[in-house]
């Protein structure tokens, strides 16, 4: 639990961000600390091979997703450390060839979201990643994306989930979080 405090102690909130009566909270300060980044790595690294791997009945994930942008900051690395494929949800009008898309309602606005067609074939085992679930929004689009081309998503992980918001309870899969904020 140690390395959760200390994933903790390095994250910042700003009140009335981007908009009146949102708490923002920034995970960059992490970034900018090479041993927080190693410590939230190795931490996700840990609970996917310990926990949804060992739970999988394929034993192994072929696809980590990561959501636009911040998602990309996790997604890419997590990938290459288990040795699977990582696939971008981008927001709509950003990738090329032909796509399919899901709209959503997030904390603060709306939203499109948007996966190449050909990006997960069905029946692969896909994991998402992101920095924060508030609404479940985002999350429940990109899931939508994951099943529209067969795949099987075993869990969503982020680093901060905004339990008062209950976004969790709208997926199709588990949640894990490291960090729970109630405010
Ligand atoms: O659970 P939800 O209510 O959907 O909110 C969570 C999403 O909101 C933030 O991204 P944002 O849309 O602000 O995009 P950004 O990463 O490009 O800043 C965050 O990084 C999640 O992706
Ligand atoms: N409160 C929040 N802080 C950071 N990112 C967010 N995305 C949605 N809500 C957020």
């Amino acid at each position: 639990m140690a390395d959760v405090e200390f994933i903790k102690s390095q994250l910042t909130a700003h009140p009335d961000f981007p908009k009146k009566g949102i708490v923002f909270l920034d995970i960059f300060p992490i970034l900018r600390n090479p041993i927080a980044f190693e410590t939230l790595i190795t931490h996700f690294i840990h609970h996917i091979t310990s926990h949804t791997i060992a739970a999988a009945p394929s034993k192994k994930i072929d696809v980590v997703v990561g959501l636009d942008a911040r998602g990309f900051l996790l997604g890419p690395i997590i990938a290459l450390r288990l040795g699977a494929a990582f696939v971008p949800v981008r927001k709509q009008g950003k990738l090329p060839g032909q796509c399919v898309s899901a709209s959503y309602e997030k904390e603060y606005g709306t939203d499109s979201f948007e996966m190449q067609a050909d990006a997960i074939k069905p029946g692969q085992t896909v994991i998402v990643v992101d920095d924060l679930i508030a609404t479940g929004g985002s999350a429940t689009a990109a899931g939508e994306l994951i099943a529209k081309q067969g795949g099987k998503t075993l869990e969503y992980l982020f680093i901060i989930e905004l339990m008062f918001l209950k976004g969790g309870s709208k997926l199709d899969a588990p949640v894990y979080s490291i960090v729970q904020s109630d405010d």
